[in-house]
Formats: C-alpha cells, structure tokens, sequence
C-alpha cells in the first residue's frame, strides 16, 4: 500500500476529470453518472465483482469502446482539461494514453519490430533513433537484460511473463503519460506478475497509472488510491488505505470483507 506523507488530497495534480459519465451499450447502460479524478503519478485502482463496469470504465478513458457497435455515452472525460470525446483526435489520445490488455497480445513479428512498431506508425524512419527507443523501452519495462540477444526472435517465442512486459514496453515506446491496464496479470504465474507489480512501483515516478484487478491484495499493494464499483456504479473511491481498512460505503465493506463478489 503506498502511502504518501508528501502531498494532501488538495495538493494532488489531477491529469483526468471524469464527470457525470453514462455508459450505454444499446439499450442497456453499464455505467451510471460516474464521477472521479485521477490523479498524475499514481496508481489507481479499480475493483469491484465481475460483470460491474470496470472494463468498461478503463476502455472509455482512451475511447477504446468507440469500435464497438451501438456504444452512446454521455458526460465528460478530460484529459489535461481537454475534453476527450470532443476535442481529441482518437489516434492522437491513445498516444497519450496507452493500453496494457489481460492476455499479453504481442504482434506475431519480432521482439524489436513490436516495440519499434508505433514509432515507425508515427513516422520514426531513423534506424538508429528506433534502436535507441526499442532498448530504452525494454530497459522501462524491465525485460532489457532476458531479452537483448533475442530482439529479432519471434515475440510469440518468449514467455507469457515475459510477453506482457514486451506489451508494456510496446505501449511506452511512443511515449504516452498515461498507461491503462485491464488486469495485466491476470493470465500469468506468481513470479511474473511480481515483476510486473514492482514494474507498475517503478512506472508510476513518471506515468500515470489506471489498472483493473480481480485481486485485492494487488490492489492493496500497488494502489495509492482505489475505486470500488458495483453494478456500473463507482461506489467509493478514496486512498487505498482508507477503502481497504475503513471504508464508509456498507457495499465496500461487505466487499472488502468477501461477503460478496
Ligand atoms: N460489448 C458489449 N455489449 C453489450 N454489453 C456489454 C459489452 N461489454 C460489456 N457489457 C456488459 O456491461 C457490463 C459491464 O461489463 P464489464 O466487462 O465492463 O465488467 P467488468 O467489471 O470489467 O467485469 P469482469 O471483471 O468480469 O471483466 C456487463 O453487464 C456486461 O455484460
């Protein structure tokens, strides 16, 4: 649990403002006037039983639910204090604010073009300066050292472990500021998915950092501030500490205390 002695709640730089957001998928609404800031240089965490909008509410932060058919929201995300459905680009969004997915989804080319892959879509032509962002991305999601003689190996080769890293190190390599991850760990081993919660330690000095998890003891450990969602509704958010050891939603800690979910 990361607990801050240096800046108050007050101090906090926010980097995205959601307000009064509803989600709808047809005719079914998924999220209900949600409301939370999020705050730069932290981790936040979101929880919450299956099937609650958790997903969701991460996919709308980068407009990831934009491909899907029938999709209506209404409300605001701002980004820096843009809004986001308004006044951003898609493509350019999701530059800033990258995606890390459940199941490691590396494309099927080498480790090096992976990583070199949305630099050359941004328009990265130079060997050289490509070379120096694949190594400095690696060595940001800690797999440079396992991976440096096999960066023109097939990326489907290496280990699961070893291929989300390769995914995060994919989402850096164009430099967002946001990194969002939907259950990163849920498909790997203990060993792996300890890299990637002292990964996620290390990340949030210089990004910002919004992930899902089943697990509470992750979002114990990892999370400096914690939403808890039920049935598309953001139940309570608040420094993890707090949500975790003395919440003051009834629904949070019945959650917490594994009564449900
Ligand atoms: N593409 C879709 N079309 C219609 N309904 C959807 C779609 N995706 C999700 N839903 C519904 O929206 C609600 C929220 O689902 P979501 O996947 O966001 O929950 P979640 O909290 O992430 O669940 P889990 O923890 O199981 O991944 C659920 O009722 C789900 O069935």
């Amino acid at each position: 649990m990361n607990i801050s002695n240096e800046t108050t709640d007050q101090e906090k730089k926010i980097k995205i403002t959601v307000r009064d957001l509803d989600l709808f998928y047809g005719d079914f609404q998924a999220l209900h006037k949600l409301n939370i800031d999020i705050a730069d240089q932290e981790v936040t965490a979101l929880i919450g039983p299956s099937g609650c909008g958790k997903s969701t509410f991460i996919r709308t932060l980068n407009r990831m639910n934009d491909v899907i058919d029938g999709v209506h929201i209404t409300g605001t995300i701002s980004y820096e204090t843009r809004d986001i459905y308004k006044n951003y680009d898609p493509i350019e969004l999701r530059k800033k604010i990258g995606m890390v997915f459940q199941k490691p989804n590396p494309f099927p080319m080498s480790v090096y073009d992976n990583v070199a892959y949305g630099p050359r879509i941004h328009g990265i032509k130079d060997k050289r300066t490509l070379d120096e962002i694949v190594e400095r991305s690696l060595k940001q999601a800690a797999i440079w050292d396992e991976i440096k003689d096999r960066l023109h190996k097939p990326a489907l080769g290496i280990s699961g472990g070893q291929q989300q890293r390769l995914c995060i190190a994919r989402v850096l390599a164009v430099e967002p500021d946001v990194v969002l991850m939907d259950e990163p760990t849920s498909a790997l081993d203990p060993i792996s998915t300890s890299r990637i919660e002292d990964l996620i330690d290390e990340l949030k000095k210089s990004y910002t950092i919004v992930i899902v998890t089943h697990n509470m003891q992750q979002a114990g450990r990892i999370s400096d501030t914690t939403a808890f969602f039920l049935n598309g509704v953001i139940e309570e958010v608040g420094a993890t500490e707090q949500i975790f050891f003395s919440p003051t939603n009834p629904k949070t800690e019945a959650y917490i205390t594994g009564k449900f979910g």
